[in-house]
């Protein structure tokens, strides 16, 4: 299932980060701020657990998160989504997957891998600004899948409707959430509009 946001405070931020001449602070705030919006909306399937209290005037039977939350950014880009998450949940431990994708060939290499032990029981949110031809979180998918995860859902900020379809081909039983759902990729697999290389903007090294 694909959902695409709709929302006023999303879209702004979205265009103020998609403008070549915002830099790098402004646009590492706003992709937190990104993050943490959509994640609020994401996680409203997120199981509850009852549990007794005592609040200052009585007993009271509460609610408490049931699982383990696991953010796995897809490094280098998806770094750039964990701050604004864990503002909303700080007990959400944080794998890492590391990849980066071939200029030429466009395809996905995997070059590091660190998982919390609690991956199997999870609710798993894999996250990258960027959904391009979908290689990368196909394998980054395979990669959590691998470990055992079931609950996994796929955050990304941008995405094009090649690398959704992709996606959707690939593990039709993981949902993708986006800001936007862009046009097409160009000839050199740059998503139009688009808001440019996430990785580099995010750490400044173009
Ligand atoms: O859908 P795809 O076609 O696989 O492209 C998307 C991937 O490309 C970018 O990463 P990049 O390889 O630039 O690595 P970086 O984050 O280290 O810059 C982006 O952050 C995604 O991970
Ligand atoms: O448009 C794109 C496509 C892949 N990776 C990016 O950072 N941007
Ligand atoms: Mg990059």
């Amino acid at each position: 299932m694909l959902t695409v946001f709709d929302h006023p405070l999303i879209k702004h931020k979205l265009t103020v980060m998609r403008n070549k001449e915002t830099g790098t602070k402004d646009f590492r705030q706003n992709l937190d701020e990104i993050g943490g919006l959509m994640v609020y909306e994401i996680t409203r399937d997120l199981p509850l657990k009852e549990v007794d209290i005592e609040t200052p005037i009585c007993a009271y039977k509460g609610s408490t998160l049931a699982k383990e939350v696991v953010i796995v950014p897809i490094l280098r880009a998806g770094l750039g989504v964990v701050n604004g998450i864990q503002n909303l949940i700080p007990t959400a431990k944080v794998a890492h997957i590391g990849m980066y994708r071939d200029e030429e060939t466009l395809e996905p290499h995997p070059y590091f891998e660190k998982y919390p032990s609690c991956m199997e029981d999870a609710y798993v949110l894999i996250v990258d600004p960027m959904l391009a031809t979908g290689g990368s979180s196909i394998a980054a998918i395979d990669m959590v899948k691998r470990q055992g995860s079931k609950n996994i859902k796929l955050v990304c900020l941008v995405g094009a409707p090649e690398g959704v379809a992709a996606v959707e081909k690939a593990h039709p039983d993981v949902d993708i959430y986006l800001a936007s759902l862009d046009d097409h990729l160009n000839e050199k697999g740059y998503i139009v509009p688009g808001l440019g290389d996430a990785g580099d903007r995010i750490f400044g090294t173009k």
